[in-house]
């Protein structure tokens, strides 16, 4: 651009020159020197960091030429630096020549080359005013001595007092530089001083191609900038910094940015914790204080959660005078209120799942499950199913991947129980988890299977449908109005390989035996499915889930005794229920494991809770995690147990650690019953009852009740005595030894000698009733119960037990029934063996049905040990559809056929 400058013309001087043609344009040499110019704009920080980068610079060239040499030839790294000069490339040797002269070793950059002639001068050979320019020059040899990165090697050192030798040198041509600027060289000189622009502006030239190299960090400069401003990062940073040199800039800034990231959330934490501690200690409003307030539900909510956040760390938020008790005690009066549960059944909760896991429980409870169809496949396919109903304006969908005949249902035009397709039989209404004991029990085509709790055939009918029809299903419920149901399902299902009968199961081992497989989806008290039924938030108690262990224990058994462990393809009984409690689940399960050769096997689901294998102060057999748990909140279905045993032997086994269980069992009843409170209970119960049957002294080690408690207590007793009620297993709540259920019953065995345990099968027709006679006299009477048994019935749509007795307000009341308050009855208040007879003229037909009498079963486990040991000998292998041809099996034969 332009026209090209020439410094080697000069012009000339003298009269006339006006008329000359204008020549070459004359720049300043200060043009050529742009860093002189930028140095004077800059800033002291941006001198510093300038400094900073030529010192990089330097280090790194240093460096480079040092391997370079090493490499290299030295004439190489010469010509190299004296490419840098743009202006005079042909003086290339004359230079390599004079540098070489300079030093010997070429190792050192040679930035500025010396010029002619000025070697020979004095060493140093400046004036004053080249002492003060090179001030620079002595800072490089500054910046190098530091040099962090160097080998410390002699050779290094050689190498910088070289290099000092030749900026020395070079400063020759800079002080030409000088002259030119400050205007007052020579005219004469100016040859010179054109030869020194020429080194200048080499050596200029070269410090901008570096500037280039340095302008390139000019993120890295942005940031140091930032940096000024984060003074207390900076000493960190500037550690970093040499670590970050191989760093892109924007890396650096994000590393950057991220520890300013850090340091902040560390900071937020703090303030947080701090803020937490300062915040007020949840306070425990005395009994005064609670007594006088109303709370509104929020409140309660709150309440909830301060007392929540109390226990969760509970050290730290405490309250020193108030115990771990108080705060639970004040938690569950809460939850009963925010979620209508009476005490009972909230204690047993919080005995079973930890606090955050019951806060999701009882919130999923609150919420209705979705409505799922199972696919008749007898009459249907899924897909053709769900077409035709969608076409209804039915919304649904496959329920899940585990199983292949489950429709979910999220909104219906048409009511799901009145469409053709239903009517047709095409599908059942059934929740997800009743799908599951079925497909645990896998049952097979042309099996003896047993469905000993059928009503109303939900599960029956699926078993039935897996089945193909073929081979024979056994329905039975011990529920004749429920019978009516099973038999309208499976004449709508189409099935016709079933036998419905209403017998109890607790007695089906006399009409048959020799079962592939058996499912006992067992009565209970529904506390999975507080959902669908919300009454039983308030009116299950104690009694209940005591009544419907005994039952349990009792069907399993008999379930087990029913099944041929000999089947080619079976052996299996299936015990599942509605119910989340321990008591209803493992707890029957671990007996049954102690009472019969069975052992639990995978349930084949693959989905579910573990079993408990432990619960509370309580240890169950390890293979009870093979058991599976269902809940609403983790699963999205009803709470329900799962379990599969398999039958390996047809005997009753009577091991010898069995029989020390049972004298272990016996011992401990006795203890339990010589405590003096226990004691004192089962002297006033003799007295009053005369009777054999003796309280288990389960109060022993519980804190007595006030006497308000016990008058509570005592109407409570009184209004759910039962004949179902036999105190029988463990409390989990500070029991440290309980009671045995078989106790009373191994004491009335004693006298009986029964034959009906000897064998499975072996039962004789007429002892049952005999017993009955003898163990109702000791217990509530039966009406009572069949009064329940029929409002539960008409009262519970769903397929749950209906056993349970009717609502027990008091339960409601005074927080029902604690575990640890197990005194069974007061014996002033009502004595035994007084029976709460309903009405007669209110006797329906339920009480004329057959009615399970716990006490009137055969317990194996009851019986003497030296009598145990005689029946294992004389037990025989169960028959195959064996019947008695005699007794009340006749009978029950009959109303079979009916
Ligand atoms: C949970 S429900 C069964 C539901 C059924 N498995 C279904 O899927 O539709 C329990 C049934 O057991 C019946 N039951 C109660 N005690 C019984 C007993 N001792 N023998 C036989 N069935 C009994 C009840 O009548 C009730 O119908």
């Amino acid at each position: 651009m332009g026209r090209k400058a020439e410094y080697s013309e000069k012009p000339k001087k003298g009269p006339g020159r006006k008329a000359r043609k204008q020549g070459a344009p004359v720049f300043r040499k200060q043009s050529f020197a742009p860093m002189e110019e930028e140095e004077k704009k800059l800033s002291h920080r941006q001198k510093q960091r300038s400094v900073k980068r030529e010192q990089k610079k330097v280090v790194q060239k240093a460096k480079l030429q040092e391997k370079r040499a090493k490499g290299k030839q030295p004439q190489q790294v010469k010509r190299k630096t004296a490419y840098n000069s743009d202006s005079e490339p042909e003086n290339e040797d004359e230079e390599v020549v004079q540098q070489k002269e300079a030093s010997s070793d070429e190792e050192v950059p040679q930035l500025v080359p010396a010029p002619k002639g000025q070697k020979s001068k004095a060493p140093k050979g400046f004036t004053d005013d080249n002492d003060a320019w090179l001030k620079p020059k002595k800072l490089k040899k500054q910046v190098k001595q530091p040099e962090p990165e160097s080998d410390g090697d002699k050779d290094d050192e050689d190498l910088e007092e070289d290099s000092e030798a030749e900026l020395e040198d070079d400063s020759d041509g800079e002080d030409g530089l000088e002259a030119e600027e400050s205007g007052e060289e020579e005219e004469d000189d100016e040859e010179e001083d054109d030869s020194d622009n020429d080194t200048a502006q080499i050596g200029k030239l070269a410090d901008l191609s570096d500037d280039e190299e340095a302008n390139s960090d000019d993120d890295f400069d942005v940031s140091g900038d930032e940096d000024g401003t984060d003074a207390a990062s900076d000493s960190d940073e500037d550690e970093d910094d040499d670590d970050d040199d191989d760093k892109l800039p924007i890396e650096r800034a994000n590393k950057k940015l991220k520890k300013r990231e850090a340091k902040e959330a560390q900071l937020a934490d703090d303030e947080m914790l701090e803020t937490v501690d300062r915040q007020d200690v949840f306070q425990l409003p005395n009994e005064a204080e609670e007594a006088e307030k109303d709370l509104t539900l929020q409140e309660v909510q709150q309440r909830i959660k301060d007392v929540s956040l109390v226990l969760s760390d509970f050290k730290k938020y405490r309250q020193a005078d108030r115990s771990r008790g108080e705060y639970i005690d004040l938690l569950r009066k809460d939850l009963c209120l925010y979620y209508s549960y009476n005490e009972f059944l909230m204690e047993k909760l919080m005995d079973m799942l930890p606090l955050t896991e019951l806060m999701e429980y009882l919130e999923a409870s609150e919420i209705a499950r979705p409505l799922t169809i199972r696919t008749n496949t007898l009459k249907t396919r899924r897909r053709d199913l769900a077409g035709a109903l969608i076409n209804r304006g039915v919304n649904l969908d496959p329920l899940g991947k585990w199983t292949k005949v489950g429709l979910v249902v999220f909104n219906s035009q048409v009511p799901l129980g009145a469409t053709p397709e239903y009517l047709a039989g095409h599908y059942m209404i059934q929740g997800a988890s009743s799908l599951l004991p079925v497909m645990a029990l896998a049952p097979q085509e042309n099996e003896r299977i047993l469905d000993m709790c059928s009503a109303p055939g939900g599960k029956g009918s699926h078993i039935a449908s897996i089945m193909k029809n073929t081979g024979v299903l056994f329905a039975n419920d011990s529920n004749r109005d429920r019978i009516k149901a099973i038999v309208a399902n499976f004449h709508r299902l189409g099935i016709v390989n079933a036998v419905v009968s209403c017998e109890d199961g607790t007695k089906f081992r006399n009409i048959m035996t020799g079962f592939d497989r058996v499912l006992l989806d067992a009565p209970c008290t529904g506390t999975g499915v507080v959902s669908k039924d919300p009454s039983v938030k308030t009116t299950k108690s104690d009694v209940d889930v005591q009544r419907c262990y005994n039952l349990q224990r009792k069907l399993l058994l008999t379930a087990i005794d029913c099944t041929d462990a000999k089947s080619s393809s079976g052996g299996y009984i299936v015990y599942s229920t509605c119910s989340v409690l321990p008591e209803e689940n493992e707890w029957v399960i671990d007996y049954a494991l102690k009472k019969r050769n069975v052992k639990l096997v995978p349930t084949g689901l693959d989905f579910g809770v573990e079993g408990f294998t432990k619960f509370r102060q309580h240890r169950f057999h390890p293979s009870l995690n093979l058991t599976k748990r269902y809940y609403p909140h983790t699963h999205n279905m009803d709470g329900f147990y799962v379990a599969k045993l398999k039958k390996f032997s047809n005997t009753i086994p009577i091991t010898k650690e069995q029989q020390e269980e049972d004298e272990k069992q016996l011992d401990e009843a006795i203890e339990a019953e010589t405590t003096p409170e226990a004691a004192k209970e089962v002297e006033e119960e003799e007295s009053k009852d005369k009777g054999p049957r003796k309280l288990l002294g389960k109060r022993a080690g519980k804190p007595s009740f006030t006497e308000i408690e016990q008058e509570l207590k005592k109407k409570k007793r009184e209004e759910s005595k039962t004949k179902y009620v036999a105190k029988v297993f463990e409390q989990p709540v500070k029991a440290p030894k309980k009671p045995k259920p078989e106790q009373p019953l191994e004491k009335k065995e004693k006298k009986s000698q029964t034959p009906v345990e000897k064998t499975n099968g072996t039962e004789s027709p007429s002892k049952p009733a005999a017993k009955k006679t003898k163990v109702n006299g000791n217990v509530p009477a039966p009406k009572a119960d069949a009064k329940s048994f029929k409002k539960k019935n008409q009262a519970n749509a769903n397929d749950r037990d209906s056993t349970t007795k009717p609502v027990d307000k008091k339960s409601t009341a005074n927080g029902g029934d604690s575990p640890a308050k197990p005194k069974a009855k007061d014996p002033k208040t009502k004595p035994q063996g007084k029976v709460q007879q309903p009405p007669k003229s209110k006797a329906s037909k339920l009480d004329k049905a057959p009615r399970i009498d716990v006490d009137d079963i055969p317990i194996l486990e009851g019986k003497p040990i030296k009598k145990q040991n005689k029946l294992k000998q004389k037990s025989k292998q169960i028959g195959h559809l064996k019947k008695s041809k005699t007794g009340p099996n006749v009978g029950k034969k009959q109303k079979f056929k009916k």
